[in-house]
């Protein structure tokens, strides 16, 4: 990832950027302005101008960004230009989701190892993706150099878990479990909670359907 700090709200769309330049790419275009990609992706030219100036991409006057090395640049800073093996603990009904899914279709990270506790399905492979028990943990995120897990465990177990992912040396989890789960500094958790999301959605198009959303809820 960069090195320098950017915010949240900007490093969230980056992702969004990267899927439709290489749209572009795709079809053969070889520049954008500002205002094309905005009304593709339905953030504002200024606030795509500002995200852009935190990398230094300054697009020109007139000519827009040049469409391959902005996909250059951002594969950069998005890791896509390698392989990024992350780990999902808890193989139940959204971690085998998750598995189905799987990320590498769409971009350069993909679930690499699953561990479960059900005996039935630890030491199968279930949608491509080796299903490991947890006292495996340990050596295979070594092994495959895995830093980062997706946790998807019953809620009781959740801080158990990350215990155990943290012992391991995990520096990032992927929380989908509703409990708030304590780690060391070190280590950063992005909880996902769709109730939430929905909730959100609700209350801006029941209070603000008028107007236009604003960059901190954009994307
Ligand atoms: N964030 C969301 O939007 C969202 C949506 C749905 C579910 N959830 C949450 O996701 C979690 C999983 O939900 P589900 O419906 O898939 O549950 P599930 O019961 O179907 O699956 C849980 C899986 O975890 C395994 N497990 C239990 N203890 C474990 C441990 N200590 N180590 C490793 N694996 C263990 C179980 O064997 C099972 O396979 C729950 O916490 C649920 O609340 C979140």
């Amino acid at each position: 990832m960069a090195e320098q700090r950017i915010p949240r709200a900007t490093a969230k769309r980056l992702p969004i950027y990267y899927r439709y330049l290489n749209i572009l790419l795709d079809a053969d275009k070889t520049r954008v302005s500002s205002t094309q990609l905005s009304e593709a992706v339905k953030v504002d030219s200024a606030t795509i101008r500002r995200d852009f100036s935190y990398f230094g991409a300054l697009g020109k006057r007139g000519y827009g960004y040049d469409v391959a090395k902005l996909i250059e640049f951002f594969k950069k800073i998005l890791n896509q230009d390698q392989l990024t093996n992350v780990a999902l603990v808890g193989v139940g009904n959204l971690g085998h989701a998750l598995l189905n899914f799987n990320f590498h279709q769409n971009s350069n990270v993909r679930i690499s190892a699953a561990f479960d506790v059900n005996d039935n399905i630890v030491n199968t492979v279930q949608s491509g993706v080796p299903i490991y028990p947890l006292s495996e943990m340990g050596r295979q995120l070594q092994d495959q150099q895995i830093s980062i897990a997706i946790v998807t465990v019953p809620e009781r177990t959740a801080q158990d878990v990350t215990e155990q992912l943290v012992k391991a040396g995990i520096k990032g989890i992927l929380n989908f479990t509703p409990r708030r789960l304590s780690v060391p500094d070190s280590v950063r958790v992005q909880n996902v909670d769709l109730t939430n999301e929905l909730q959100t959605l609700i209350y801006f198009i029941d209070h603000y359907a008028e107007i236009l959303p604003t960059e901190g809820e954009q994307g």
